[in-house]
């Protein structure tokens, strides 16, 4: 094994060697460049064949230097057949998105390579990690060392915008959590009467004669309603009205956030390729938005609500971008992910007349009645089956942050994984809640089963996380179960059984979120 020293000292040779060949050529005067009798040894192709080997050392040098300091151990590494940049890297996602495999390729690789590994990415390392110490740390204990980062914020500025809650950190992070959480308090997330407007609307658009309907199509419209009327008291009425102009938006978030995202777990460099197409999406967003705002904000019947966002935003006197922001990400966040699990959800059902009768067996009690909040939670298995849903088909499967300095990790290091691992500033770490949620060593044998009876004994922290966790964790939780089992509830008062019309397999699409690639194609019978 080659020592540090060594390593240290080969370097700085290489380093004096091409910097005195720097300055003997480059100097003006040619009497200043004479060096006396070293002048015959130093050849410009030498320098040249060491800056390779300059660069080889140092590294090494780095990392043996850092693993002394912090008393940590190298870590595992992807089997890369380039070295270099990663290409092999770059190639094996790019196959993996386009087969909707991605997330079962990076299952394969945790478990052949370790629950932590690097991998190069256009010659940037970055490190995966399924290890829940790791991400207490990540997103909790070190919460300051590891903000929003890389190209997980380029990914979102692109998209939301610069001013987006999800794009910034810091001060202005906690002056937007501040803003938006105010609407979040129990008695507005209590208060049912918004959900229920949009769920009985979404019921109403179900085909009662048994035939086949894109579930999750509906899903989304209904999601997007809710969450605008509830954040910003003017619903976009996308279910009852569905217009040109609405679809358009629609059509243009969805492609700005799928390449948006597949752009970031490519790696940096596939930013550098100009796309009209996402400009185009993003511009169609932002007029959309201004649109709307210019509406709500002349709709007198906003300033009756007792707090709402978009009220305090206009009243902050923010600039229409930071607005434009702050409700693209509301979008996002209230939208895409209750929609996503949703749909997952009543896939699921379909194929599982077991669950639904216990779900039935559930909301019995409720005798046909609407289901209070109290209600609601009281529901064991309803609550179960979505947190199932969740951990299985977490819609913010992937996320990173970057290191904000050199940091240590606790787990990642040495060859079983187990030990410190070094974290040098400036490198993203990504994590993957599909391989994490199915980690049998702490979900058991069947972790690949949904199975939501597991959660009557299972308790879990850091090793579920399908609303992260910290100070960043999702403001919006207690609405989305909310609505979520509010949902569930309504539509099984309403029909009787569900059943698949659609024999292709699960397949998710990658986008900022989760979707179903093929939708939720399914027909219900009324009761
Ligand atoms: C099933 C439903 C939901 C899931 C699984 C979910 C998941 C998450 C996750 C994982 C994050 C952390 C993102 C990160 O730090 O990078 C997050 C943040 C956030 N979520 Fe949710 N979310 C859901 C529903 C909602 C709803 C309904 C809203 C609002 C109407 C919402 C608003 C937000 C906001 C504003 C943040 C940013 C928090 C911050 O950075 O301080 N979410 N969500």
């Amino acid at each position: 094994m080659i020592s540090e020293a060594s390593y240290l000292a080969v370097k700085t040779l290489s380093a004096i060697y091409i910097l005195t060949c720097a300055v003997h050529r480059f100097l003006p005067d040619p009497a200043a460049r004479q060096l006396g009798p070293l002048t015959p040894y130093l050849l410009p192709w030498v320098a040249f064949a060491l800056v390779p080997v300059f660069l080889y050392t140092g590294n090494k040098h780095f990392w043996l230097r850092s693993n002394r300091v912090y008393k940590t151990k190298p870590g595992n590494v992807y089997p890369h057949r380039d070295p270099i940049l990663g290409v092999d890297w770059m190639i094996s996602a790019s196959k993996g998105l386009k087969a909707y495999n991605l997330l079962e390729t990076w299952d394969d690789l945790f478990a052949s390579i370790g629950n932590s590994f690097w991998h190069l990415a256009f010659g940037k390392w970055i490190l995966l990690t399924n290890e829940p110490e790791n991400l207490k740390v990540l997103l909790s204990t070190q919460f300051e060392s590891w903000p929003i980062g890389g190209v997980r914020q380029t990914t979102t500025v692109i998209t939301l915008g610069p001013h987006a809650i999800f794009s910034v950190n810091g001060k202005e992070w906690q002056q937007g959590r501040a803003l938006i959480k105010p609407s979040f308090v129990r008695n507005q997330v209590a208060d049912l009467e918004c959900q229920d407007r949009h769920v009985e609307r979404f019921i109403q658009k179900i085909p009662r004669d048994g035939s086949s309907v894109d579930l999750q199509k509906l899903l989304y419209l209904m999601t997007m309603d809710s969450a605008t009327d509830f954040m910003f008291g003017y619903s976009t009425e996308m279910l009852l009205n569905p217009t040109k102009e609405t679809s358009e938006f629609t059509q243009a978030f969805d492609h700005a956030l799928y390449v948006s995202a597949s752009r970031a777990r490519l790696g940096w460099i596939s930013y550098l390729i100009p796309d009209k197409k996402l400009d185009h999406s993003v511009r169609t967003c932002q007029r959309f938005i201004d649109r709307y705002v210019a509406k709500a904000s002349a709709d007198e019947k906003l300033k009756e609500r007792p707090y709402l966002f978009l009220h305090e935003l206009l009243q902050s006197g923010a600039s229409m971008e930071h607005i434009r922001d702050q409700l693209l990400a509301i979008i996002i966040g209230g939208r895409d992910t209750s929609a996503s699990t949703l749909s997952a959800l009543f896939w699921t059902l379909a194929r599982r007349p077991d669950i639904v009768k216990k779900i039935q067996d559930e909301i019995a009690s409720l005798d046909g009645q609407k289901p209070t909040w109290e209600d609601l939670k009281s529901f064991k298995y309803v609550n179960m089956a979505l947190k199932e849903t969740l951990r299985l088909w977490a819609p913010v499967v992937t996320n990173m942050r970057c290191a904000a300095k050199d940091t240590v990790l606790p787990k990642g290091g040495g060859a079983d994984g187990q030990s410190p691992l070094f974290v040098p500033k400036g490198t993203a770490v990504r994590w993957s809640l599909h391989s994490l949620h199915r980690r049998k060593d702490i979900f058991g044998e069947d972790a690949h089963e949904f199975r939501p009876e597991r959660w009557e004994t299972l308790r879990t922290s850091w090793e579920y996380l399908p609303f992260s966790g910290g100070p960043r964790t999702c403001i919006g939780q207690q609405f989305a179960l909310t609505q979520m089992a509010y949902v569930v509830v309504r539509v099984f008062q309403t029909f009787e059984t569900v059943e698949p019309k659609d024999e292709r397999p699960m397949l998710h699409t990658l986008s900022t979120t989760t979707s179903l690639l093929n939708g939720c194609h399914v027909s219900f019978k009324a009761s």
